[in-house]
């Protein structure tokens, strides 16, 4: 099955980071996610409960993270990654989580990670 539901560039406001100075303050993580998901049974009943939900996918990516407050972008790719996985019933996800600013001389710094099976 090669059917995916798409969320790029969701913003989240979240306390991240290693250094003393990042747990006094929040900052944004840009959140991209490829879900693997069987896009025709939606596509035949125009029904959301068949489909899998970017908007609530999107809200669960926000509470996790903000209640998570990582240190490191891997930890909270991993933890959201299963959260996912198991209160959406998604088989494969890849998922990226940037932190534009962090280093000055880069658009953007991050990490990605796929998990499960397509
Ligand atoms: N692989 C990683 N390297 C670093 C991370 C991270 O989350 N994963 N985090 C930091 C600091 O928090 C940095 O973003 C502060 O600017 C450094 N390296």
């Amino acid at each position: 099955m090669a059917d995916t539901v798409l969320i790029e560039g969701l913003v989240v406001e979240t306390v991240v980071g290693v250094y003393d100075w990042e747990r006094e303050v929040t900052q944004d993580l840009v959140i991209d996610l490829e879900m693997a998901w069987d896009n025709r049974v939606p596509g035949r009943t125009d029904d959301v409960a068949d489909a899998l939900d970017y908007a609530a996918v999107s809200a669960r990516v926000e509470t996790c993270l903000q209640a998570l407050r990582p240190q490191l972008l891997e930890h909270g790719a991993e933890v959201l990654a299963k959260a996912l996985q198991d209160e959406f019933g998604i088989t494969w996800l890849r998922l990226a989580i940037r932190k534009p600013g962090a280093v000055p001389t880069a658009q953007a710094v991050g990490v990605q990670i796929e998990r499960g099976v397509r």
